[in-house]
């Protein structure tokens, strides 16, 4: 089967490289565009050739590697594929893009959100083992149709990910918590520490903590406006909590309250037995 992928940045590139190892995949071409991702991508060998969006549309398989915002329109634009296509969205978020799925290829698009990933993103950030032993989330797999739900789940498992099905709503609700949450928190920080006048200073001493909490503020803010616009309401509602407990955290040293302190922290250390 040919393989096309639409967007050739770090979810479409590894993508590109991963199904190299594929049998099934006699072919990988690609579309973005940025002339200079295309050039890129072939560059680092993510795909076989750059071709244009109608030779696109003739692949056996599409991949959507673009912002989520993108994925809706692109999938207006591809309401004439044969009813063999399989078109694979590969959004962080998952509500939306189902809901405007045009009804007339419903059984072609399968919602997929692989969990991976990095802060980096552009043709150049693509990495081989991206998906390996990383689980992906397909929404609403009963509304797409059996040959897509096969293919989809073949191409997957192929590249070495682990198969989690979910309802759309209830992903994007998790989502917020597990990914989104902390992308705005990140961001967060980052500008808390950079509105200080002596913001440079500050940054001489940062270790690993500082690293780690504010590895996420690097990532593409095109990626993430789309993913905060379009699960807004559930990313409202966790931030709502997390705010409960920056509050009960900072009344609680307020008010000198060490041994409450100790024990909301104890808590908190319980997460890391389940994860
Ligand atoms: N980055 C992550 O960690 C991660 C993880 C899981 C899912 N996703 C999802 O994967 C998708 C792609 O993210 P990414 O990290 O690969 O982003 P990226 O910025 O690395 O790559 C996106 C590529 O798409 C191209 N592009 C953008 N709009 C386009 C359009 N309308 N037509 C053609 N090309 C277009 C860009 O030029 C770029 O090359 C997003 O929907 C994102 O939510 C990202
Ligand atoms: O590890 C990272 O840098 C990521 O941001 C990956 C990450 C996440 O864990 O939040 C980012 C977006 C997703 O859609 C899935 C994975």
């Amino acid at each position: 089967m040919v393989a096309g992928i639409v967007g050739l940045g770090l979810m479409g590139g590894s993508m590109g490289l991963a199904l190299k190892g594929v049998p099934q995949v006699s072919k990988v071409i690609g579309y973005d565009h940025n002339p200079n991702h295309c050039e890129e991508a072939l560059k680092h060998h993510l795909i076989d050739e750059v071709v244009t969006w109608d030779a696109l549309k003739k692949s056996d398989v599409i991949f959507l590697a673009i912002p989520v915002e993108g994925i809706i329109k692109a999938l207006q634009k591809l309401t004439d594929v044969p009813p063999g296509c399989t078109i694979i969205d590969l959004g962080s978020t998952k509500a939306k893009i189902v809901e405007n799925i045009p009804p007339q290829i419903r059984k072609n698009v399968v919602a997929a959100h692989p969990m991976t990933g990095t802060e980096k993103f552009g043709p150049s950030a693509a990495l081989a083992n991206l998906y390996r032993d990383k689980i992906v989330v397909l929404c609403n797999l009963e509304e797409s149709g059996e040959l897509q739900s096969v293919t989809a789940k073949a191409l997957f498992e192929a590249i070495g990910m682990k198969i989690v099905t979910m309802d759309a709503k209830e992903h994007d609700r998790h989502a917020a918590y597990i990914s989104h949450l902390p992308h705005a928190i990140s961001y967060a920080l980052a500008n808390a520490v950079m509105a200080q006048e002596d913001a440079k200073n500050i940054l001489i001493l940062a270790a690993g903590g500082f690293r780690d909490m504010s590895r996420l503020a690097k990532s593409s803010p095109i990626m993430w406006e789309e993913i905060f616009k379009q699960n807004r309401e559930n990313l409202l509602e966790a931030m709502d909590h997390f705010e409960e407990e920056l509050k009960r955290c900072r009344s609680l040293i307020n008010e000198e309250n060490w041994k409450g302190l100790y024990t909301w922290m104890e808590e908190a250390q319980k997460l890391h037995d389940i994860l």
